[in-house]
C-alpha cells in the first residue's frame, strides 16, 4: 500500500485555504491517511464532574472496566493507566514530571473557586495549556508545527488566556516559559483543529461523551464538505497500543487532483444546524452544492427531493442503526477489488450493497 504522503498533496483551495487533495487517481474504501496525535487531553473538567459514565486510561484513554488492574502514577496517584508499560509510557511524554506537578498543583489549589466563575470549559482548556507547555518543553519543533496550523485569537480568547496564565505560568520551569500571546495562540489552534475521540457506541444510549481532543498535523488539512468523499475511523477502545491513532477512507472514487473533504460532524444533519456549528465552531458559512440546495427548502422537502444527487448520498450513507446516524464508507479494497460492504465510522455496522 502507497504511503500517505504519496496519496495527498497540499493546496490552496479558493476561499478555504489550504486543503488536502488527491495526488493520484485513488479507490472508495482506500485508506489515505493514518496519523498519530500530536497533542492528546482529556476532555474532563478537572472539578466538575465528566458528562461520561466510564473512567479512561489518562494515557491512551482506552475504558478502565472494573476487571482492568489499575497502574497509579505513584507520585500523584490521582492519574491512573491501563498498564505498566502505559504508566511508563506516559511518564516520559503525556505525564512527565512536569506535568504531574502542574496538575496536581491545579487539582489540589484552592483554584477551583476561581474556576466556579468560569463554565467547565475553562478546565479542560487548562489541561490543553499544560499538554501543550509539555509539548514545548519536550519537542519545540512539534510545538512550531502546531503553531502553523490555521486559526487566530480573538479577544474572547485573549481573555480566556490571561486567566489560564496567570494560574499556570507560576509552575512553568525556568528553561520554558509560555508567554499569554503565546497561550493564546495554542488556544486559537486548537479551537479549529482538534479531533473529538469519542466514548464507544451503545444501541441504549447515553448519547456519547468525548473522551479526549487530538489534534492530528496533517488530517487537519481536511476541509469540510457536507457531501463528503472520505470519513475518519478510530479505535481507541479496540486497536493495538496506536489506539489513538486516526484513520481516514475514502467513501468513493476520487480523481487525481480533486479536493478530498470529510464532514467536520455528522452528516445527516439538517441545514440550520450545519450552518451554525460551522460560523460558531470554525468561523465560516459552506458553500457546497447541499447547503445551496437545502438553503430554500421548506419543511418536509427531503421526501420531495429524493432524486436529488446528495439526498441519495445520505440514504446510502448515514447509518441507520438506533442512536448511531454515524457515516458508512466501504471497508479498504482487497487486492484492488473495491469492497461491497461498507462500515459504519461510528458504531461498526457493517452493510452490504
Ligand atoms: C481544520 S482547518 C482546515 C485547514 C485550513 N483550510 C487551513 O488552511 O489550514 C478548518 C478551517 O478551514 C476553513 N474551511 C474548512 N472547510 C471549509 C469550507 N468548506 N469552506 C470554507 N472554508 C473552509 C475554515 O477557515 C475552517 O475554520
Amino acid at each position: 500500500m502507497a504511503s500517505s504522503s504519496s496519496l495527498l498533496r497540499m493546496e490552496e483551495i479558493a476561499g478555504k485555504g489550504r486543503g488536502l487533495v488527491a495526488a493520484k487517481s485513488l479507490k472508495a474504501g482506500q485508506i489515505i491517511l493514518t496519523e498519530s496525535p500530536l497533542i492528546l487531553y482529556s476532555a474532563s473538567p478537572l472539578y466538575a464532574p465528566s458528562s461520561s459514565p466510564f473512567t479512561n486510561c489518562d494515557h491512551c484513554f482506552r475504558i478502565l472496566s472494573s476487571h482492568t488492574t489499575i497502574f497509579r502514577c505513584p507520585s500523584c496517584s490521582h492519574h491512573t493507566f491501563c498498564s505498566q508499560s502505559c504508566l511508563s509510557f506516559a511518564q516520559n511524554s503525556s505525564h512527565s514530571n512536569w506535568v504531574c506537578k502542574a496538575l496536581t498543583f491545579l487539582l489540589q489549589h484552592p483554584n477551583s473557586t476561581l474556576f466556579q466563575q468560569h463554565p467547565p470549559e475553562r478546565q479542560v482548556q487548562a489541561r490543553f495549556v499544560v499538554a501543550s507547555h509539555n509539548l514545548f518543553l519536550h519537542s519545540p519543533s512539534q510545538l512550531h508545527t502546531f503553531l502553523s496550523l490555521h486559526g487566530t485569537p480573538d479577544t474572547a480568547i485573549y481573555d480566556v488566556a490571561k486567566f489560564l496564565h496567570s494560574l499556570i505560568s507560576p509552575l512553568f520551569p525556568p528553561e520554558g516559559q509560555l508567554s499569554v500571546d503565546l497561550t493564546a495562540q495554542l488556544l486559537a489552534k486548537d479551537r479549529l483543529n482538534s479531533f473529538c475521540l469519542m466514548d464507544p457506541y451503545s444501541p441504549d444510549g447515553p448519547q456519547r461523551s468525548i473522551k479526549a481532543y487530538a489534534i492530528y498535523p496533517k488530517a487537519t488539512f481536511f476541509n469540510h464538505d457536507c457531501v463528503p468523499n472520505a470519513c475518519r475511523f478510530d479505535y481507541v477502545d479496540t486497536g493495538d497500543e496506536h489506539n489513538t491513532d486516526i484513520v481516514f477512507r475514502l467513501i468513493e472514487d476520487v480523481p487525481a487532483g480533486k479536493e478530498i473533504c470529510i464532514s467536520y460532524f455528522r452528516i445527516g444533519r439538517d441545514y440550520s444546524t450545519r450552518k451554525r456549528i460551522l460560523m460558531e465552531d470554525y468561523g465560516f458559512t459552506c458553500g457546497c452544492d447541499r447547503c445551496r440546495i437545502e438553503a430554500n427548502w421548506g419543511e418536509n422537502q427531503v421526501e420531495m427531493n429524493s432524486d436529488l444527487p446528495h439526498v441519495r448520498f445520505l440514504r446510502k450513507h448515514v447509518c441507520e442503526r438506533k442512536n448511531c446516524a454515524g457515516t458508512m464508507a466501504p471497508l479498504p479494497p482487497k487486492d484492488y477489488v473495491p469492497s461491497n460492504v461498507l462500515e459504519c465510522n461510528f458504531c461498526g455496522n457493517l452493510k452490504e450493497i
